[in-house]
């Protein structure tokens, strides 16, 4: 046989490849088998050994670090994801070489979050140096010189009460007659910006029947965007990792602001007879263990926090999902109608039993709340506790275990409260009260169902003290708004605003700053220069 000269080249050319593909296939095999023993190996490493009775394991795609890089990614609105993919009731999520346990089902978290072994105070005290910044000599009194952080329950104990009787009846009327001056100037107004409108209208009448005379909100109008800029950045600046580089604004944010209530605290404005009880009662509680002035400013700058960050976006989507369904407005307006009465100079709308004179009004500010809101509770078990889900099976959370319970996941739950739980439904909680519906009452959608499920304001001991408050200051945007004006977006539609990242340290989700929701608002003739008043 002859064989046929093969050219320098060809004969280069055709050993090469050959000398590469054994070369690079070795090299390949030599990669592959490498990453697969890591793989397995970290997969092995972050597996914690649970017992049988704990929730089940829900193993991220990537090891180690998959659901601490969902968490930062989607924030609150991880649970949701992994609920809708697993459809479990609680799981353990593996996370370097720890674990923290999820719960999804309604009545998971209602029981949880009544139960005293699950408590909130070692994240809050060990998030408050890096978060406020106080002292050393502060966090020994927090801490208790036995370790029983005595004063952050003692605070917590006494917050609920100084919210609630004559302390809320004084907050809600400051509030209500400043939201009725600020609406009575309205005659005829061009809004560029929903969002930023819905702030301005409320920062003031909110941050005065908080703080009183000596409001730092009202002597400084930056601070409000600082309170936002600050909120922003919570999540970077508990890190307590080079903050100022980290989360430059938020750090900046927080000095300013707490310069302000520095200021406020050290010149006890917080006593002033126009104080509300819930500023009033806590300083108090702060002093009487001996934290000094300086430092009580700086842990109560979680307090406009808590007073403005979830109302304001709250009542931003009851605005939208109200006045972008024209024939809803027409149906609530004839509800206001009801509870409205008129002198020559004022108009006052009697809230006093709003529950049961505008039902519907009522049912689309508990929708609201559902839709938006994406609050995590975050618990740590103190001791070995079950938990029972709503179809009967038991779970065991062990001590010194971080719980995340979901009540965005509670909320969007399809079994409890049906198919069209994504859906915007006015009418939704007309029954929601009706204890005498007894036709299967746990149905998706029925009344036992949905107040298993609608926990907006978490529950238990930590169950939120502002929530009245909070009811109270929508209800009197919304009623005087439908009542007393024509509200069109400025180019004819109404778009959806989008939602920004659901951030794990408040509740309810903002609209992104990228869609103003330009407005046209009008007062009609027949409430044209009259006061705005409210009884409560
Ligand atoms: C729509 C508005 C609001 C929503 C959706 C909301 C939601 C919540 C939720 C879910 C919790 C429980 C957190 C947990 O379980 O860890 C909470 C706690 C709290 N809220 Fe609110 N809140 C709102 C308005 C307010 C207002 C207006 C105030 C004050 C005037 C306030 C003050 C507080 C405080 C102090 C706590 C901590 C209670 C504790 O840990 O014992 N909130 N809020």
């Amino acid at each position: 046989m002859v064989q046929q000269p093969v050219s320098a080249d060809e004969s280069t050319w055709s050993l090469l490849p050959a000398v590469g593909d054994e070369w690079v296939s070795s090299t390949n095999r030599y990669i592959v088998a490498t990453a697969v023993i890591l793989f397995f190996l970290l997969s092995y490493i972050s597996t914690p050994r649970l017992d049988p009775r704990e929730p089940p394991l829900l193993k991220p795609a990537l090891p180690l670090i998959g659901h601490i890089i969902g968490l930062i990614r989607h924030q609150a609105k991880y649970h949701v994801i992994l609920y809708r993919r697993s459809r479990q009731s609680a799981v353990t999520l593996p996370m370097l070489t720890g674990k923290m346990y999820a719960v999804w089902d309604p009545t998971m978290i209602t029981t949880g979050l009544r139960n005293k072994n699950l408590s909130t105070t070692p994240l809050l005290v060990s998030s408050t140096p890096p978060l406020t910044g106080v002292g050393k000599e502060t966090m020994d009194i927090i801490r208790g010189s036995n370790g029983d952080c005595a004063m952050v329950d003692d605070i917590l104990l006494k917050t609920g009460p100084a919210m609630a009787g004559a302390y809320l009846q004084q907050m809600n009327a400051a509030a209500l007659s400043d939201i009725g001056d600020y609406l009575s100037q309205i005659d005829e107004a061009s809004v560029p910006d929903l969002w930023m409108w819905i702030r301005r209208l409320m920062v003031l009448p909110t941050s005065r029947a908080t703080f009183g005379h000596g409001d730092p909100f009202s002597k400084d109008p930056a601070l409000e965007q600082l309170l936002f800029d600050f909120a922003n950045d919570i999540p970077k600046l508990v890190l307590g990792f080079i903050p100022a580089t980290i989360a430059a604004k938020g750090y900046y944010a927080r000095a300013v602001l707490q310069k302000a209530f520095i200021k406020y605290y050290s010149s006890r404005q917080d006593e002033d007879s126009s104080t509300s009880g819930f500023v009033k009662v806590r300083a108090r509680e702060f002093r009487g263990y001996g934290v000094r002035d300086d430092d009580i400013g700086r842990a109560e700058i979680m307090l406009p926090f808590a007073v403005m960050v979830n109302t304001f976006p709250a009542l931003f989507w009851f605005f939208y999902h109200v006045m972008s369904r024209p024939n809803l407005v027409e149906r609530i307006r004839k509800e206001v109608e009801g509870i409205a009465s008129r002198t020559a100079e004022e108009a006052t709308l009697d809230l006093t039993a709003v529950d049961k004179t505008c039902p519907l009004l009522v049912s689309c500010y508990r929708e609201t709340l559902r839709l938006s809101n994406h609050q995590v509770s975050t618990r740590t078990v103190l001791k070995d506790t079950v938990l029972t889900d709503s179809k009967g099976k038991s779970y065991l959370l062990k001590e010194g275990t971080m719980v995340h319970f979901s009540i965005c996941a509670s909320l969007r739950n399809i079994e409890f409260w049906g198919e069209d739980v994504e859906t915007f439904k006015p009418e939704r909680f007309l029954r929601f009260g009706d204890k005498k519906d007894d036709v299967d009452p746990d149905r998706p959608g029925g009344p036992r169902a949905m107040r298993t499920a609608f926990i907006p304001f978490g529950g238990g001991q930590h169950l939120c003290p502002g929530r009245n408050f909070a009811f109270a200051e929508m209800i009197a945007v919304i009623a005087t708004l439908t009542l007393g004006y024509d509200i069109e977006p400025e180019n004819g539609t109404w778009e959806l605003p989008t939602l920004a990242t659901a951030s794990i340290v408040d509740a309810i989700t903002k609209p992104t700053t990228g869609k103003k929701l330009p407005l046209k608002i009008k007062r009609k003739r027949e409430w044209k220069a009259l006061r705005w008043r409210y009884r409560i």
